[in-house]
């Protein structure tokens, strides 16, 4: 049994502000079956529904038709078996990292004295040993954006859903993060579900890339990713990003992704001319 399932899933919003009075739809009919443990990530062009269906899948909001099961149940609400990573680190600012972590924990009922010792194994899981007591503004982005991820994985959701979380990093530190993610990921089994704009990224961290079409959303094809032995090798960084199967992954998303692109810039277009 697959660990996510999307079925059918369309979602609507109100039309307001727009040309017509009917129904705007972000998402239209969204198929998508996600094993358990798998690392899948999804691009898309701006605007073509990528954070709705996360927060669909986070219970963040309702699907309008369809539905979507995760151990073959529907979701109905947030939950604690997923962990939501989004690109604003979202910190408790007057809470030192610890501190931050420890508050995903008060809501498992971890008891007091665990949660100290589990939130600093998940600090030290993602590389800030040491940083405990800062706070989030004596910390860099990426430091933050550690803290959030190790708050998301302290209360061990089998789930990980991450919304563009690199996004805003500057590109050593984004690269540093994809292979610490990946790290993390092969060592706990989670399920991923990651958003992304970048087609490199998408690359390097999916098992599977899920493509969008522009508005309405859907799934125009889900490519998979392997690169065997390179991997397997234990090559990762520039070495793989510029070894020939990922240039032909690059390419073969890059072409699927750019005719979505130019109809969405179209559509927005249209849409500012009214
Ligand atoms: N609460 C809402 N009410 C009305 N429209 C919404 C709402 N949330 C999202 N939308 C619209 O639904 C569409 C999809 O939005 P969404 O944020 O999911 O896209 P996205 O693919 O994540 O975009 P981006 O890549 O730019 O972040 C957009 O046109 C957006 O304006």
């Amino acid at each position: 049994m697959a660990k996510i399932v999307f079925e059918a899933v369309t979602k609507t919003f109100p039309a307001k502000g727009r040309r017509s009075k009917e129904e705007f739809t972000a998402l239209d009919g969204i198929d998508l079956e996600i094993p358990a443990g798998e690392f899948v990530v999804v691009v898309g062009p701006s605007g073509c529904g990528k954070s709705t269906l996360l927060d669909l899948l986070g219970g963040l909001s309702r699907p309008t038709s369809g539905r979507i099961l995760l151990d073959g149940e529907p979701v109905t609400g947030p939950g604690l078996d997923r962990g939501i990573v989004f690109q604003q680190y979202a910190l408790l600012p007057w809470r030192t990292a610890l501190g931050n972590v420890e508050f995903g924990l008060e809501a498992t009922g971890v008891p007091r004295r665990q949660r100290s010792d589990r939130a600093r194994e998940f600090l030290a899981l993602v590389g800030l040993a040491g940083f405990e007591d800062r706070h989030p503004h004596e910390l860099s982005g990426g430091m933050r954006q550690r803290v959030a991820i190790a708050r998301s994985l302290a209360y061990d959701p089998d789930v990980l859903l991450m919304d563009e979380p690199f996004a805003a990093l500057d590109a050593q530190t984004r690269e540093s993060l994809q292979d610490e993610l990946r790290r993390i990921w092969q060592r706990t089994g989670k399920t991923v579900v990651f958003i992304t704009h970048g087609i490199e990224e998408a690359v390097y961290l999916g098992q599977k890339v899920a493509v969008m079409t522009s508005r309405p959303g859907r799934v125009k094809e889900v490519v998979p990713i392997s690169f065997g032995e390179a991997r397997t090798a234990g090559l990762q960084g520039e070495d793989l990003r510029s070894s020939p199967e990922f240039a032909r992954y690059r390419h073969e998303i890059w072409t699927l992704l750019h005719d979505e692109v130019a109809r969405a810039q179209q559509l927005e277009k249209e849409e500012a001319a009214v």
